[in-house]
């Protein structure tokens, strides 16, 4: 049974989908802990429901980044997990931090990079006219948002969407594809070999596109 170790800092929707994916036995897979940066994160009622055991480091009790990451390295580190997997974690991480967990490191992100990196990709995204959005699962390099990309999920931009409205298009689709990245490293078809994805055999995965807005 392999294991990851989720780090969260809201309301937890893709731990939700993660958490619901691995409750499928044939998917050898255990949540040993759920980790957030935010002690009032919803997504850590999430977790208990589920009973999955919680920790929380509190990155407004830590003078700079180094020592928060040492703090959280440590505690990712106790519960012995094979994956680290960020849904929906805010805080940028280290140089240290990112190469000690290289390769076993991987992120969501709500655009399809190397658009939009950062922050409010969907009001930009919008902002910018684009007809095609989405998000990307990718490994996480020190390089913000910039990590070789695992899958990726295309939604269209709706006449009338807005932001509330395409960030939930876009995230059913995110629900769609952290569990399937997920699901290819449980079975030991997803590597990172020199800073290469490498997923054998190859998906057999179009870009999701999600073409209904009743879909949300
Ligand atoms: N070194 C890396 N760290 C992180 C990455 C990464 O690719 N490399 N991905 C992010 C996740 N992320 C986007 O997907 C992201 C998260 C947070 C921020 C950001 O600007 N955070 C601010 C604080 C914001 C807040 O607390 O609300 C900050 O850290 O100062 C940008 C992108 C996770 N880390
Ligand atoms: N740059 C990181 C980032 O913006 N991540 C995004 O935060 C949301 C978390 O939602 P959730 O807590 O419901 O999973 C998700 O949309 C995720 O892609």
């Amino acid at each position: 049974m392999k294991s990851i170790v989720i780090l969260i800092s809201g309301r937890g929707s893709n731990l939700r989908a993660l958490l619901d994916a691995v409750a499928d036995p044939a998917l050898a897979v255990r949540v040993a802990a759920v980790i957030s940066n935010r002690p009032a994160a919803a997504g850590l009622d999430v977790a208990r429901a589920a009973g999955v055991p919680t920790a929380v480091v509190d990155h407004r009790e830590f003078g700079d980044r180094q020592t928060f990451d040492a703090a959280l390295a440590e505690c990712i580190e106790g519960f012995g997990a094979e994956l680290v997997v960020l849904a929906g974690f805010m805080r940028i991480l280290g140089d240290a931090f990112v190469r000690s967990f290289a390769g076993r490191l991987i992120n969501i992100h709500p655009s399809l990079l190397p658009s939009f990196p950062g922050l409010d990709t969907h009001r930009r995204a919008l902002d910018e006219g684009v007809r095609v959005h989405g998000c990307t699962v990718h490994f996480v390099t020190p390089a913000l948002d910039h990590g070789p990309i695992i899958v990726q999920a295309a939604v269209p931009v709706l006449d009338g969407d807005d932001v509330e409205l395409l960030s939930a298009r876009v995230l059913a689709a995110e629900h769609q594809i952290y569990p399937l990245a997920v699901r290819w490293w449980a079975e030991g078809r997803l590597r990172l070999e020199e800073g290469r994805v490498r997923l054998t055999p190859p998906a057999d995965v179009a870009p999701v596109t999600l073409i209904s807005p009743t879909v949300v």
